[in-house]
């Protein structure tokens, strides 16, 4: 019978790689938000948008399905994203064509974006709605929006769709709730920006969006660590967040093992 493996006893190029593998995921949670398997970073590598584990079947999903119906300016900020040196914080490709589908089928006019970065899953979201749609895109900084989002989204004739506010997104979400007319008027969400305030954003986003709307939320399985690394604290906040929403009686819940984890919540109350 083998014994337990020691620290000593895994070889070291085994341990190398097992810090370098440590090392990136900890340089992509401290740079900010997401992971989606945010390993891609630089290389707007799309392998590492997935937790299938075939690389090879996910490359089939996106040849076969996805981009024989990518519109051409999304491929455009697609691959205008790669060259970020944050790429990998962007939608995965799969996830923003279901986003398109679902937004089809609520008949969304209104919606809200919570962590914009360069614009992908933005441009998603407007190409999805009806000509006189609105998305409030909130995010600390505007950045990589402008510099990279911005020219491909004013070409594709959608940015008089976006209505960007630049801020923290609780107290944007809070300012939203206190304006008239703004309860309940919203088909759908997209909150993608800091992990630890999901529970705080979904309390806010229950009063914005409608009753029948859906909120979803990325980067619900982080990279796997809810299982991997349970206590590694952002792990551990996903997990609480997960934890909560499954007993949230106010919604319907569905959580998708797409991208980097996406939880799909449809208010029914
Ligand atoms: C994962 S990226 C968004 C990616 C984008 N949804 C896409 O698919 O291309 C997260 C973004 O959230 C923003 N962000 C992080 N914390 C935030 C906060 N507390 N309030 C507002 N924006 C925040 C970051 O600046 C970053 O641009």
């Amino acid at each position: 019978m083998r014994g337990r493996r020691t620290k000593e006893s895994i070889p070291l190029v085994a341990r190398r790689r097992q810090h370098r593998r440590r090392a990136e995921a900890l340089r992509h949670r401290m740079a900010g938000e997401g992971s989606k398997a945010k390993a891609a970073a630089g290389s707007g590598n799309l392998h590492s948008k997935t937790l299938l584990k075939s690389q090879p079947l996910y490359q089939y999903i996106l040849e076969s399905t996805v981009f024989p119906r990518e519109p051409d300016c999304l491929r455009e900020l697609r691959l205008a994203t790669a060259s970020h040196p944050m790429a990998g914080m962007a939608a995965s490709p799969d996830e923003v064509q279901l986003f398109g589908l679902l937004l089809e089928m609520l008949g969304a006019r209104n919606t809200i974006e919570v962590g914009v970065f360069t614009g992908y899953s933005l441009l998603a979201t407007a190409l999805a709605l009806p000509d006189d749609g609105k998305i409030v895109a909130i995010d600390v900084t505007r950045e990589s929006y402008d510099r990279v989002g911005s020219p491909v989204i004013d070409k594709a004739g959608v940015a008089h769709k976006i209505d960007f506010r630049v801020g923290l997104a609780l107290p944007v979400l809070d300012q939203m709730v206190a304006e008239e007319g703004n309860r309940g008027a919203f088909d759908f969400a997209f909150v993608d920006a800091d992990k630890v305030n999901f529970l705080n954003y979904h309390e806010r986003l229950l009063k914005l969006v409608r009753v029948g709307g859906l909120i979803a939320y990325d980067n619900t399985l982080w990279s796997g660590s809810v299982v991997a690394t349970p206590d590694e604290p952002l792990a551990a906040a996903t997990r609480e967040f997960n934890a909560a929403i499954a007993a949230d009686r106010r919604v319907h819940v569905c959580q998708l093992a797409i991208a980097d984890g996406l939880t799909l919540c449809r208010r029914v109350a």
